[in-house]
């Protein structure tokens, strides 16, 4: 279905926003609450291959952000696309899933929301974290650290880098297991998505409940980008290039450290969402 065109927007009673061809900007019923690097781009793209989903095209950050979140609501449902009323709205920023104060602000908007969370090796994530700042610091012709010495300090593992605490999956899900069921939340497995991504949306689809419409044609293997990417129509697009960038070596020592750090932390994450996902505990 074609998107809708650009509209002269009216506010209707139950607040969203109208416009004369049928199309609502609304709350999403959907949103992708991360992980920063777990492959929310890639998720949100695969999934906005279904007609019944309307995907706002920049990551919102209304309920992490106090400037945006002081605008109000109708602020928020103003970055919303406009959708046809059968469609489902979907939003994703990624920093909502480690921000302490998101899920009580979602929960008290809409509870019903249905969340999606995309995960990668903890110690794979780290890395990519990494990788992102260095080529942001890069670019703005900034000092940038070799990766080990932020990841080790005085021969141990430095707790006070931040990319490290993004990764301790249990701490932030238990925030939004104050607020929201399980059931609510569908776990993605992120490493699942790159390497075989149709097997991982159809779950998605199921999870969502969304009649089954998306194929394993929707998905081919570009060998030079040496990740899947989408035919929509018979448009082919891989994602931008700043995803799947090649990621820093790191020493075999300094990795295993990582591995081990991560494994309790990875314990407790499997025993509250009651699965286990392939992560790496060794070399
Ligand atoms: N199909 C496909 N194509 C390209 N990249 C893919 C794909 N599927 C998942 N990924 C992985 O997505 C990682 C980026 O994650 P995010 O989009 O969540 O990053 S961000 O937090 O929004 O910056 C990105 O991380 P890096 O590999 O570190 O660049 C990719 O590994």
């Amino acid at each position: 279905r074609p998107p809708p065109p650009p509209p002269a927007s009216s506010p209707t009673d139950n607040g969203t926003v109208g416009h004369p061809n049928g199309t609502l900007q609304q709350f999403p019923h959907i949103i992708i609450i991360g992980v920063r690097k777990g492959g929310t781009r890639a998720l949100i793209e695969m999934l906005s291959l279904h007609s019944s989903v309307a995907a706002a095209q920049n990551e919102v950050h209304f309920f992490d952000w106090e400037t945006h979140f002081q605008r109000g609501l109708p602020w928020y449902l103003s970055q919303m696309p406009y959708a046809f009323p059968d469609q489902r709205t979907v939003e994703k920023t990624p920093a909502y899933f480690t921000s302490s104060k998101v899920p009580k602000r979602i929960h008290q908007v809409s509870p019903d929301t249905k969340l999606l969370l995309i995960l990668r090796d903890p110690t794979e994530r780290v890395l990519s974290d990494y990788t992102q700042v260095f080529y942001n610091r890069l670019q703005k012709h900034k000092h940038y650290q070799p990766v080990e010495s932020l990841l080790v300090k005085d021969g141990a593992i430095n707790l006070g880098y931040k990319a490290l605490n993004r990764s301790l999956y249990y701490l932030h899900m238990q925030n939004w297991l104050q607020y929201f069921p399980l059931e609510n939340l569908h776990v993605v497995d992120g490493d699942e998505l790159i390497r075989d991504p149709f097997p991982e949306m159809k779950k998605v689809e199921r999870f969502l409940e969304l009649e089954p419409q998306i194929n394993a044609s929707n998905f081919y293997f570009n060998k030079t980008k040496g990740f899947y990417c989408l035919r929509d129509h018979g448009r082919e697009r891989c994602l931008h290039d700043t995803k799947g960038r090649a990621h820093p070596h790191v020493a075999p020592d300094i990795l295993q450290k990582l591995y081990q750090f991560f494994q309790e932390p990875n314990r407790k994450f499997f025993e509250m969402v009651g699965r286990t996902f392939n992560w790496k505990m060794n070399i």
